[in-house]
């Protein structure tokens, strides 16, 4: 079977999430970067289009086909891939994970996404990405009061924290304040130096900007 490849871009949370599972299940994969602003955004060219017609990344090719949408690509993985499981076994904690990566996926992200932001305009945007965050961080906060143990649901990593930690990061870069969030905080802090989530960073990644690596 030809290697996977990801259609992937350096600071997309999207990206970043089933970089992320990929590392930790040890599945060697080459990387396609997608440029989300080069030229207007290079996802959205005609080439692109037949890859994913949401003109979004990631898009995964794998197993002879291509698959869009992170956590449908994730579930992919794990349900082919069960090597280093990212789903517990027990299904409350199953539908924990799920409702977690549901708030964020759903709840969080697309609100503060590139398109969304191009649509609110300059002068909105930082405002309104920073209450999206900060609506959605509330409930995954209280959310994780109940199902943390070492990470957001008991003491293994799952496929909740793969959607944290770039959330967070997105946070950051909104300046959002995170005082308010000390279960985040901790889960945050718990994975940054983890080697499956370091390879995955944006400043890891072979179309960061080098003036950013550093
Ligand atoms: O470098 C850029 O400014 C462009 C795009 C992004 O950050 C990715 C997003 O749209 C946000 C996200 O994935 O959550």
């Amino acid at each position: 079977m030809a290697k996977p490849v990801l259609y992937s871009y350096w600071r997309s949370s999207c990206s970043w999430r089933v970089r992320i599972a990929l590392n930790l299940k040890e599945i060697p994969y080459d990387i396609k970067a997608v440029s989300l602003i080069k030229g207007g955004g290079e996802q959205h060219c005609n080439e692109y289009r037949e890859v994913n017609p949401m003109e979004q990344v990631p898009s995964l090719c794998i197993d002879g086909h291509t698959l869009i949408e992170s956590l449908s690509i994730m579930h992919y993985l794990e349900e082919t891939r069960p090597q280093r499981p990212l789903m517990p076994q027990d299904c409350m904690k199953r539908a924990k994970v799920r409702e977690i990566c549901e708030v964020i996926s759903s709840g969080i992200q697309p609100l503060q996404n590139l398109i969304v932001l191009i649509y609110v305009g300059e002068e909105k945007k930082k405002e309104w990405a920073q209450h999206w965050i900060m609506r959605g961080f509330r409930a995954v906060e209280k959310l994780l009061s109940a199902s943390a143990g070492k990470y957001c649901v008991g003491d293994e990593i799952t496929l909740a924290d793969c959607c944290l930690v770039p959330q967070v990061f997105n946070a950051r870069r909104f300046h959002v304040d995170l005082r308010p969030f000390p279960i985040i905080l901790r889960i945050d802090r718990e994975l940054e130096n983890h080697p499956a989530f370091r390879a995955a960073h944006p400043s890891a990644q072979p179309d960061c900007p080098p003036e950013v690596a550093k």
